[in-house]
């Protein structure tokens, strides 16, 4: 059975994709911030539905430089720039979680008439999406990814943030593929403490991405496209863990059983992300050394 979900929101699809506009901006252009931050516009590094990202060389006004950057450029129309001022709020709640790519800078400014928000992010490298192109990733290396997320994750809960947009797009590698962080807050909220005051209901508000985990896992062994929505009930959430245990059986993913069972049962009472972890990392002792590895001359220590 294949896994086909569908992820985008609606936002995504209400938004002209910035993916398929002209470049925002050219190669050499200077980007100023209020305070006197200059941002020199270099190769595009890729674009999704909201933003186009280039790398960009940072000078702070005091002529110190911050090296090179990740500017994420968002259009927004006059006076609607709610969803990336909440955007940038997140960012800044997310700070100190290990992990997510750092923001570095962030600033609304006006270009050619057309609102902007900058973001200028820490620059990563590959996304998990590109190094999952004709190739699967080993056990370890799938645990390892789901192990760093469900630890982004918790973080993220004592914060009080749903990311909701967990695809191996988000993740990105730094160029030795040591570290894997999180990207991506467009879709992130906060979630609403006061009315979520019961443990099932406070279960309810992370349980899409607690269950995305397991999506992404499976991405990690198969060809399935990894997709969901956010606004289920939990007894859709539990019915589509059963589908993933399907899988899992059919492609040969045993060691992610025991944390889908586990996804399962707190899907019904208690999320606890640390308890993920301890089920994820359970499914090791599965672990058959004859699995595939993508271990090659260029692509070498993270995936080892
Ligand atoms: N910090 C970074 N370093 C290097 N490249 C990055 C960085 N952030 C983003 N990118 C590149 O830019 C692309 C688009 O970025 P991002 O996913 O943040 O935009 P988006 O419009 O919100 O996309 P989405 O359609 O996934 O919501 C990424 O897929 C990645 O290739």
């Amino acid at each position: 059975m294949k896994v086909v979900y569908v992820f985008r929101k609606l936002r995504k699809l209400c938004t002209m994709n910035a993916s398929d506009q002209d470049d925002y901006v050219r190669r050499g252009q200077i980007l100023l911030s209020g305070s006197g931050s200059k941002f020199e516009i270099g190769e595009k590094l890729g674009s999704g539905a909201f933003g186009q990202v280039y790398q960009s060389r940072y000078t702070k006004k005091n002529g110190t430089e911050e090296g090179i950057v990740a500017v994420k450029l968002v259009k927004y129309e006059e006076g609607e720039d709610a969803d990336v001022q909440r955007e940038r709020e997140i960012l800044n709640l997310c700070a100190p979680v290990e992990n997510v790519i750092t923001l570095k800078k962030a600033f609304t400014f006006i270009l050619d008439e057309q609102h902007f928000m900058l973001f200028a992010f820490e620059k990563y490298g590959l996304s998990l999406e590109s190094m999952l192109k004709d190739r699967i990733i080993n056990v370890p290396n799938t645990l390892k990814v789901g192990y760093i997320v469900l630890g982004i994750f918790e973080h993220l809960q004592k914060l009080g943030i749903v990311f909701r947009d967990l695809h191996p797009g988000q993740l990105l590698f730094c160029s030795d593929l040591v570290h894997m962080k999180l990207t991506d807050f467009g879709m992130a909220q906060q979630a609403k403490r006061n009315k979520n005051t019961t443990k099932e209901a406070n279960t309810y508000v992370y349980a899409f991405d607690a269950a995305s985990v397991a999506f992404l896992l499976v991405c990690c062994r198969t060809d399935a496209k990894v997709m969901d929505k956010p606004e289920l009930t939990t007894s859709a959430f539990v019915n589509e863990l059963r589908g993933v245990k399907d899988t899992l059986l059919q492609n040969n993913m045993m060691f992610a059983y025991e944390f889908v069972d586990e996804l399962t049962r707190q899907m019904r009472g208690n999320l606890s992300y640390a308890k993920l972890q301890r089920a994820l990392s359970a499914g090791l002792v599965t672990f058959d050394p004859d699995d595939k590895f993508i271990l090659t001359d260029s692509v070498p220590s993270m995936l080892a």
